[in-house]
Parts: structure tokens; C-alpha cells; sequence
């Protein structure tokens, strides 16, 4: 890996949106994440024969420039997260001198492993993800890095703070600047509706002081008195990290989906009827019980499984679904190894997953909110201690990756490689839009052999 070149990419000068300052005060659902690791996230391109020379005079100008037309609609991006003296909590600023930390670099690892579905070891994936600069001062919102991998193609990396935007935000500001390098970067470059975000915080109404009790959730976890300690905004670090994992993507086609669905009503001929069984539920579930049986071992081990819901559509009123920010929460369960080891645990997976996301659409996202963050955290220390196999999900099908095309086709494969950090498998729209599932996967090397032989085998 040679860097090629460490940057900071600013919004285009030529327009007056760039020469004002811009902050944001961050929301309940941004708090939430205020200090949890990042999501970082590559985008594969193919590009037979690609050179050097091509790369720097064709490629990578127009990814700059175009870039630095797309910050101008996310200008938050652009900027970081400060905690000034007088504001109560950190605040997203943008200062007419800022940009974002940009990375090139020069791969000679393989890049058909790495953009296919095959095992290979996750941590060849890290040269190729920016790092996120955090301090006690000041954290970035993003970072990117752009890999060009001779004669084969290029790579999009980003990393993501969650406490200013999440996968849906993530997703659509990629769409919006491929959207924008592909239209040819015409200045005053505008966006459809859809990739258009909405940066006014007076859509999404706090339901009571939550974001002030967040905030001390954030200062009791971290044992300390002293101020500084209390308003810095740097991460923390992922605690729970397995060494040695590889990586693997799978598919769920819609054919399987058929199956799984079968399967489910099959054993529950009175009530299979009355549960959730939308490819979600299924995917999950499904996935859940093969990491588990994978794994093996001792059925009284605690299982944590749980994922997050997008809020925007399901607040009241609605936040429209370009709204720019983290608007989601968490919801999960606790099991025994021994509930999917059982010959119907994934029956049992299908009935618990339907239930959560039944229990939202009844009860609504801001049922329980206060106590969601604490509930998190005290997940997270139990991971750490390896004590608890935690099963969580990145992404979603629903996000569209693969419809970020700068220009150059569509991407090969899109992987997000902080799962490898957190216990977590990534979800993504199947590449072909068939609407089947992509699942990418960190396992440990025996776990995934194990995995893949039970993969489809039986439902
Ligand atoms: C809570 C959920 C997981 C539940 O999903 P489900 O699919 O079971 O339920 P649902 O009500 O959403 O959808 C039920 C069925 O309706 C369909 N459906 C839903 N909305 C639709 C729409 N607008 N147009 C057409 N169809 C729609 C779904 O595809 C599904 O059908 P069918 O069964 O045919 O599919 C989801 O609603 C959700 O909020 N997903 C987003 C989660 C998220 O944002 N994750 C990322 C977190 S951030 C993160 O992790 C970081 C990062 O990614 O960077």
C-alpha cells in the first residue's frame, strides 16, 4: 500500500453556501452515538487496465471536484464536531476553511478477493478504510479515502461518525456524489428530491429531554469528574474485537426467502400466520441461527440480538426520509445458544425478530427511549469480556448501495468493514436487483468453515 496523497477536499469555493459558517445541534437519536466506534464502509470498482496516469488525470479529478460540489448540499460534512463552552452539548460546525480528510492511495493487494464473495482475511480490508480523527476537541464527521488498484479498478472508502449520520444518511450522501461525478460536474449541480438532505433540526422533536439524559449516560459511564474528560469527543475504542477473522459474503435469493418462509409456517401451521415474516425477519433470523450453530459450544452461552430501526418514518409526525443525521434507535433480545442450537431454532430466531419489529410497529420508537442507551453500553461490556455472543446488523437492503455509479458502472461489491469490530454482520440489496439479501460476514476462521457448511443446507 503507497499513499499517494493526504488531502482535505472543501466544498467548492465558487459558491456563496461555502463562504458561510453553518451548526447544528446534535439530536437525542445523534447522542446516542456521541462516543460508539464508527461505521466504515468500501464501494469496489472494476475499471480493466486502469493506470496511474489515468487514475490521476481522468479518475481522481473528477472524484475531487465532484466531491467538493456534493459538500456543498452536506455541508455538516464538511465540517466537525465541537463542544463550545456555552452550548449545553457538541454541536456539528462548519467554518468556511474546513473540508474533508481525503486519502489516496495505491493498492497492489487483489482486488477480485477482495470485491468477491470468498473467504479471505478480514484484515486485509484495513489499509484500504480511512482512519476517523477524533480528539477532546474536535471529532470529523467522515474521512474518505480513494484506493486505486493497478490494471483493476478503484476503491471508495468511508467512515462514518454515527453521531452525525447514519447508514441511511451515509448511503445517500455516496449517492448523491457518484449522482454528481456522473452527471460530468457541471457547477451549480443540483440533486433529485430523493438525494436532497434536510438539514433543518426543527423536524424531529426531542420527546422530553432526551438528549440531556443521553448526555449523562455518556458522563456516568465514563467514571470521571473532570471536565474534560467528560466533554471529550473522542471515541471509544471497540472493545470487543476477535483477532484473526475472515471475511465472506453470502446470498439469500428470493427463492430461499420462499423456503425460509415455508419452513416457518410449515412448523407453525396456527400461528405462523400472525408473525412478521418480511425478508428482514427471515434474512436475520436465519443468519442468527447459523452464527450461533457455527459456533457450537455450551447451549447455556448468552445470545444478544438486536438491530436498528430507522425512525424516520416513524415518528409523529413523520421526518422525511432524506432528513440528514442519525435518526434511529436499537431494539433487541436476550436468548440462550441453546434456543438456536435446538432443531427449531430457527423457528424460534423467525418468532423473536417478528416480535421485535411487531412491538415497534404497535408500540411505537420512542417507547422506552431513556433507558435505550444505557441498555447498549451495558451490552457492550459484556461483549467485551467475551462472556455474550452478540449478533447485531450494519446496513440494510433498503439502502440502495449498489446504485452508486460515479460514472464508471455500478459497484462490484460494497462490504462494510467495521463488522469485523463489533459482532455484527452487514445487510445489503442483492447486486443484481433481484431482491434477494447480501450478507457479509467476520467470523473466526473455523466458526465460518463451520458456517459454510451449514449455509442453505437445511431451513
Ligand atoms: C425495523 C426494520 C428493520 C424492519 O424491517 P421489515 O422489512 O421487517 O419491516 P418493514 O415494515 O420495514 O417492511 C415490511 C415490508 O414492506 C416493505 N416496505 C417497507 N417500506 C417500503 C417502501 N417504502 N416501499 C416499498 N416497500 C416497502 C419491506 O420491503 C418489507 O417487504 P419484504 O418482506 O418484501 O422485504 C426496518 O423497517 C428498518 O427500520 N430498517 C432500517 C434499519 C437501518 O436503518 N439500519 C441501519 C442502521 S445504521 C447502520 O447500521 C450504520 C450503517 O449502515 O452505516
Amino acid at each position: 500500500m503507497k499513499i499517494l496523497e493526504s488531502t482535505r477536499v472543501t466544498p467548492s469555493p465558487n459558491s456563496p453556501i461555502a463562504s458561510a459558517d453553518l451548526s447544528l445541534p446534535l439530536t437525542f437519536f445523534d447522542l446516542f452515538w456521541l462516543k460508539l466506534p464508527p461505521v466504515e464502509r468500501l464501494f469496489f470498482y472494476p475499471l480493466n487496465g486502469l493506470t496511474l496516469p489515468r487514475f490521476n488525470s481522468e479518475i481522481l479529478p473528477k472524484l475531487k471536484q465532484s466531491l467538493s460540489l456534493t459538500l456543498l448540499h452536506f455541508l455538516p460534512l464538511a465540517g466537525n464536531l465541537k463542544w463550545p463552552s456555552n452550548s449545553p452539548k457538541p454541536i456539528i460546525s462548519y467554518t468556511p476553511s474546513d473540508g474533508v480528510p481525503l486519502t489516496v492511495a495505491q493498492s497492489d493487494a487483489d482486488f477480485d478477493l477482495l470485491s468477491g464473495n470468498g473467504v479471505y482475511e478480514a484484515v486485509e480490508l484495513h489499509p484500504l478504510t480511512p482512519v476517523l480523527i477524533t480528539s477532546d476537541d474536535s471529532a470529523s464527521t467522515i474521512a474518505l479515502q480513494i484506493t486505486l488498484f493497478p490494471n483493476t479498478g478503484f476503491c471508495v472508502g468511508i467512515v462514518a461518525h454515527h453521531a452525525v449520520l447514519d447508514g441511511k444518511t451515509t448511503t445517500m450522501f455516496i449517492k448523491s456524489w457518484a449522482y454528481i461525478c456522473k452527471q460530468g460536474n457541471t457547477e451549480n449541480s443540483s440533486l433529485p428530491p430523493e438525494l436532497t438532505p434536510v438539514l433543518d433540526r426543527s423536524v424531529l422533536r426531542d420527546p422530553g429531554g432526551v438528549d440531556m439524559l443521553y448526555l449523562k449516560t455518556w458522563f456516568d459511564s465514563m467514571g470521571s469528574d473532570s471536565d474534560t474528560d467528560k466533554k471529550s469527543l473522542k471515541i471509544l475504542p471497540n472493545k470487543g474485537e476477535a483477532e484473526s477473522l475472515v471475511r465472506a459474503t453470502v446470498e439469500i435469493t428470493r427463492e430461499d426467502l420462499k423456503k425460509l418462509r415455508e419452513s416457518v409456517l410449515s412448523k407453525l401451521p396456527d400461528t405462523g400466520k400472525d408473525l412478521h415474516l418480511s425478508t428482514f425477519v427471515l434474512t436475520y433470523a436465519y443468519i442468527a441461527t447459523c452464527i450461533v450453530r457455527s459456533r457450537g459450544g455450551n447451549g447455556d452461552r448468552d445470545v444478544a440480538f438486536g438491530f436498528a430501526i430507522d425512525c424516520r418514518p416513524r415518528l409523529d409526525p413523520p421526518v422525511p426520509g432524506n432528513y440528514f443525521g442519525s435518526c434511529n434507535t436499537m431494539t433487541g433480545e436476550f436468548a440462550k445458544a441453546r434456543d438456536f442450537l435446538d432443531e427449531n431454532g430457527f423457528v424460534f430466531g423467525a418468532q423473536k425478530v417478528s416480535d421485535l419489529v411487531k412491538q415497534v410497529k404497535e408500540k411505537g420508537v420512542l417507547e422506552g427511549i431513556e433507558t435505550k442507551l444505557s441498555l447498549v453500553l451495558n451490552i457492550g461490556v459484556e461483549f467485551a469480556t467475551k462472556s455474550l455472543q452478540l449478533i447485531s446488523v450494519a446496513g440494510s437492503p433498503g439502502f440502495g448501495v449498489y446504485g452508486s455509479d460515479f460514472g464508471w458502472g455500478k459497484p462490484v461489491k460494497v462490504v462494510v468493514v467495521s463488522i469485523d469490530k463489533n459482532g455484527a454482520v452487514s445487510l445489503a440489496e442483492s447486486r443484481d436487483g433481484s431482491r434477494g439479501v447480501e450478507v457479509g460476514l467476520a467470523l473466526k476462521i473455523q466458526e465460518m468453515e463451520k458456517f459454510s457448511s451449514l449455509f442453505l443446507a437445511e431451513f
